[in-house]
């Protein structure tokens, strides 16, 4: 089952083509990794899923609903309820500095959803201890390192009860000694079976957890496959030059 339809997105920056005609599904259950090279629009492209970005033509249906069709975007309270099913995982982790770790993970279930204080209390307990850091939820994010601070964002993504998890360069920002810790978290997401689609440049990550690479350049998705099949039977010139440099 399809939780995300693109069909034909487009998007550019001025005269700058961002996007061309970009089509993919992600099925219920998929971990997809998108892998390019830099500047190739893979970061725009998962922004506009979750409606930080606007396109410029296409569609974007999100379980069976449409975001966007043929680049006529749905009103704004649909569009809030469509992206409130996607939670966004960023390289910087876009954590709420004033707040503690639990009221970051408490707040968006209280405001948006409208939980009660003793669900949220108990959803922030268990996915805190989830990511491994129940002693932490009384701490401000800038206590935390930042291997702590992106697995604090994950747990914050996961009191939504999204349907699926986006992740923009989950590592990018880190010391590669944290990259570790919040692959580790991802990782074992993917064991229990969530949705998601990963940005990312850790190769070795996309070869070990994705069970679908889609590789981007300028704009286009070039093509999909196993990671079996990408990374060693890639079928275009342009997807064996940037694994050559990209698996140096
Ligand atoms: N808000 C913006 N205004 C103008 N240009 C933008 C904007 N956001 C992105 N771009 C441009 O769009 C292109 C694609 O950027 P994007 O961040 O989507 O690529 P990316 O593949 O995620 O790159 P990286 O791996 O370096 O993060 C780049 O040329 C970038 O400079």
């Amino acid at each position: 089952m399809a939780i995300i339809q693109v069909s034909q997105m487009k998007k550019s920056f001025g005269s700058l083509e961002v996007l061309k005609n970009v089509s993919f599904e992600v099925n219920k259950n998929d971990v997809v990794a998108v892998i390019g090279p830099s500047g190739s629009g893979k970061s725009t492209m998962l922004r506009s899923l979750v409606y930080l970005e606007q396109v410029n033509g296409g569609s974007i249906h999100v379980q069976g609903e449409d975001l966007v069709r043929d680049g006529v975007y749905a009103n704004q309270q649909q569009i809030k309820r469509i992206t409130s099913k996607m939670g966004m995982v960023f390289q910087h982790f876009n954590l709420f500095p004033h707040l503690t770790v639990r009221e970051n993970l408490e707040l968006a279930p209280r405001t948006v959803k409208g939980e009660s204080a003793e669900v949220v209390r108990q959803k922030s307990a268990e996915l805190l201890s989830k990511v491994g850091l129940s002693d932490k939820a009384d701490h401000y994010p800038a206590k935390l390192s930042g291997g702590q601070k992106q697995r604090v964002a994950i747990a914050r993504a996961l009191m939504m009860d999204p349907d699926i998890l986006l992740f923009d360069e989950p590592t990018s920002a880190l010391d590669p000694e944290l990259t570790g810790e919040v692959l580790q978290v991802i990782k074992q997401l993917a064991q229990e079976r969530m949705t998601m689609m990963v940005v990312t440049h850790e190769m070795g990550f996309a070869r070990e957890v994705a069970n679908k690479v889609m590789f981007m350049d300028d704009g286009e998705f070039i093509e999909a496959g196993t990671p079996e099949e990408l990374f060693t039977n890639p079928q275009f010139e342009r997807t064996r030059a940037f694994l050559r440099k990209a698996l140096k």
